[in-house]
C-alpha cells in the first residue's frame, strides 16, 4: 500500500467498518434544527506489505443535510467488502461517489491515507501536503474557534465568556433560530461579555431570505463581525454575491458552508458568492478533496476554513491535519470534541489557548488509536 489506494495492481485489502453512536452533552441549536447525537462508522483498511500488516483508520459520520443519510452511508460501506467481509481486489474508492455518499468516501479515503502515511512514517498532514504540492511544511498547531449554539442572550453570553476565558480568541455563534432583533441582542450581549479582543463569527445556516439577511447584517455590523456564514439558502449564490457587494467596506464579510456542498466550490468561486469558504471534509468526500478545494479557494482569493460536522475523534483529528496543511489557515471549526458526551478514544489534539496541536505521526496520531485499530 505505498499508493493511497489498493489498486494499480496493489495487494488486496480488507475494508471493515463498525457502527458507533455518540450523544452530545446537550443539543446544539442551529437554524437547521438541533443536533443531539452523532451516528457513524469506524473504518479500518488492512493490507499487507513485506509481511507486515498495516491498518489505516477512517471515520464516516453522516449528517443529513450535509451528507448522505446513515442508511445510504451504511449501504455504501456494506457494498465494499466481499461476501464474508473478505479481501477485495478492486479499488474500494472506485465504488464510492463523493457527491452521492461523501461521508462513506471520507471514511474510506481517510483510512487509505492514514495507512499510506503510517507506512511512509509521515504525519497525515505532511502526506496530504505532499500529494497536493503544498509548500511549506504543515504547521504543528492550528487556530480554532469555539462553537456556541442558540440560547437566550444571557446564556449565550455566559458560554462565550467561558470560551474566551479558556483562551479562544475566535467564537462562532449560531444565529437565525430566533428573529433578527433577538439575534442582535444575543450578539450585543456576547460582544459586551468578551470585549473587543475576540473575533466573532455568526452562522445562520441558511435561515434568512434576502431582505432579512440585509437587515440582519446591517444591524450586526455594529459588533465588528469577522463574517456571517450562510446568511442565505445554499442555492442562492446570486443573493450571496449581491449581499457581499452591497456590504463591502462597512459591512460583514460573507462565508459559505452549505452552498459548497450543494453547488460545489467551483460554482461558488465563479459566482463571487463569498469571502470565506467553510469546508467540511465529511461533506466533501474526504481529506484529499477538502485540501484541494481549500487550495482552489485560496488561489481565487477566498479564505478557506475547515470545520467538522461534530465528528468523532478520528475524523476530527483528520480535519486538524487538513487544516494544518493549509498555509496560514484562519481559525477553524474543529473544537467540537467537547460538545460530545463521550468519544471513541481519548483526544490526541486537546484544545489549548484556542489552538489544536497536530499529533505527531505516523499517520493520524501515531499509536493513539491503536485500540480502535484492533477492533
Ligand atoms: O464551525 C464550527 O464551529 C463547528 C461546526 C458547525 O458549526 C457545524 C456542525 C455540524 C453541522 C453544521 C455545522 C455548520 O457549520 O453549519
Ligand atoms: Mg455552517
Amino acid at each position: 500500500m505505498t499508493d493511497d489506494r489498493s489498486s494499480d495492481g496493489g495487494p488486496p485489502v480488507a475494508v471493515r467498518h463498525h457502527p458507533f453512536a455518540l450523544d452530545l452533552t446537550r443539543p446544539l441549536g442551529t437554524a437547521n434544527g438541533e443536533i443531539r447525537s452523532r451516528d457513524g462508522f469506524v473504518i479500518a483498511v488492512e493490507g499487507e506489505r513485506d509481511g507486515t500488516t498495516v491498518v489505516g483508520l477512517g471515520e464516516a459520520t453522516p449528517l443529513p443535510g450535509w451528507t448522505e443519510s446513515r442508511e445510504a452511508c451504511s449501504a455504501a460501506l456494506d457494498g465494499l467488502s466481499g461476501p464474508d467481509g473478505d479481501r477485495v481486489e478492486s479499488d474500494p474508492l472506485d465504488g464510492l461517489n463523493a457527491e452521492a455518499t461523501p461521508a462513506a468516501r471520507h471514511g474510506v479515503s481517510l483510512a487509505f491515507a492514514d495507512a499510506a502515511a503510517r507506512e511512509s512514517g509521515a504525519r497525515l498532514a505532511d502526506r496530504l501536503a505532499d500529494g497536493a504540492d503544498v509548500d511549506p511544511t504543515p504547521a504543528d498547531a492550528v487556530p480554532v474557534n469555539a462553537t456556541v449554539g442558540d440560547a437566550d442572550p444571557a446564556e449565550t453570553a455566559a458560554e462565550a465568556e467561558r470560551a474566551a476565558a479558556e483562551g479562544f480568541d475566535c467564537l462562532k455563534l449560531k444565529v437565525g433560530v430566533r428573529g433578527v432583533d433577538a439575534d442582535v441582542e444575543r450578539v450585543r450581549a456576547v460582544r459586551e461579555a468578551v470585549g473587543d479582543g475576540v473575533a466573532l463569527r455568526v452562522d445562520a445556516n441558511g435561515a434568512w431570505d434576502r431582505e432579512t439577511a440585509r437587515r440582519a447584517l446591517d444591524a450586526l455590523a455594529a459588533f465588528d463581525l469577522a463574517y456571517a456564514e450562510q446568511p442565505l439558502p445554499a442555492d442562492d449564490l446570486e443573493g450571496l454575491a449581491s449581499l457581499r457587494e452591497t456590504g463591502r467596506g462597512s459591512g460583514v464579510p460573507i462565508a459559505v458552508d452549505e452552498s459548497v456542498g450543494v453547488r460545489g466550490i467551483d460554482a461558488v468561486l465563479d459566482a463571487d458568492a463569498a469571502d470565506v469558504a467553510v469546508l467540511k471534509p465529511m461533506a466533501l468526500g474526504g481529506p484529499d478533496r477538502t485540501l484541494a478545494a481549500a487550495l482552489r479557494a485560496r488561489a481565487a482569493g477566498i479564505d478557506p476554513v475547515v470545520t467538522t460536522t461534530i465528528d468523532a475523534v478520528v475524523a476530527r483529528t483528520a480535519a486538524v491535519h487538513v487544516a494544518a496543511a493549509i498555509p496560514d489557515v484562519s481559525p477553524c471549526g474543529l473544537a467540537t470534541g467537547p460538545l460530545l458526551d463521550e468519544d471513541l478514544s481519548p483526544d490526541p489534539c486537546p484544545v489549548a489557548d484556542g489552538r489544536m496541536p497536530v499529533p505527531p505521526g505516523p499517520g493520524l496520531a501515531g499509536g493513539a488509536f491503536d485500540e480502535l485499530r484492533r477492533s
